[in-house]
């Protein structure tokens, strides 16, 4: 049986149809990148599926048991909010010092637990926001854009870290993404969606897909290039100005 899955799934915000005749089902251990364009309906996806928003058709089933550890895309902490990160950790379920000392441990930033969530990094804020997540020995992690804000390195050092942290504990990665060239390589499938499933399949499969193409127009040329230069070396002789646009942007 699926982790999770939607059938017909629909949501609609005061009458206005935000997502439509979606099906989707996750299995065990799978990497599953949901793409689109801003306000396609990719966060209510996820609070869909978390059971947070209410299916105005269809249903979500989740199998019986399953954990699922959520990265928000945001999490606004007041700044004169005193919220130590041990404490934020131990909300709302009271985690034990030694727990927290591992999981921080885990996601590479051990020293953070008597720091303050409004000091810290965005990309610590980030990891914090992981750890919170591994807390609750997830069989399915779900990653809503959580590398939005960081920079090149700290984007690529966070997806290296889910990958080592689903490696670990064989958990299925559902995410939401615009650094298509990062999460791309490392999808069994990308789902493309604007309000409804657009297109759907392996990464090189979406990428080639005209419905794809015709969302994200040039827009994402180099990225997409970057992805597939660094990892399968294609030389696509049509897509030679999106390599060199490309090679600029990198070396910038
Ligand atoms: N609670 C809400 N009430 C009313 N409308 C909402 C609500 N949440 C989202 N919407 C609307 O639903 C649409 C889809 O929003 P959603 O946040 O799911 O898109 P998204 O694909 O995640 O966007 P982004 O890439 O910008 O984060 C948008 O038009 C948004 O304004």
């Amino acid at each position: 049986m699926s982790l999770i899955s939607a059938v017909g799934l629909g949501v609609s915000y005061g009458g206005r149809k935000v997502l439509f005749d979606i099906d989707f089902q996750l299995e065990r251990g799978e990497i599953v990148t949901i793409v689109g364009p801003n306000g396609s309906g990719k966060t209510t996806f996820l609070r869909a599926l978390l059971g947070v928003v209410a299916p105005s058709r269809g249903r979500v089933t989740r199998a019986k048991g399953v954990s699922v550890g959520y990265v928000p895309q945001r999490l606004h902490i007041d700044p004169g909010l005193p919220l130590p990160v041990s404490r934020f950790l131990s909300l709302p379920k009271r985690r034990s010092t030694s727990e927290i000392a591992t999981v921080l441990e885990r996601v590479g930033v051990p020293d953070v637990a008597r720091q303050n969530m409004a000091t810290l990094s965005g990309g610590q804020f980030q990891r914090v926001l992981l750890a919170r997540a591994l807390l609750v020995k997830p069989d399915i992690l779900m990653l809503d854009e959580p590398t939005a804000g960081l920079d090149q390195p700290g984007v690529a050092s966070f997806y290296r870290l889910i990958d080592e942290v689903r490696r670990e504990i064989g958990c299925a990665v559902l995410s939401v993404s615009h650094d298509l060239h990062v999460v791309m390589s490392a999808s069994d499938r990308v789902i493309c969606i604007n309000g409804h499933v657009c297109c759907e399949g392996a990464p090189h499969v979406v990428r080639a897909a005209p419905e794809y193409r015709a969302l994200f127009g040039l827009g994402t040329g180099g990225a997409l290039a970057l992805y597939q230069h660094s990892h399968d070396h294609e030389h696509d002789h049509d897509h030679n100005h999106d390599h060199e646009e490309d090679h600029a942007h990198h070396a910038g």
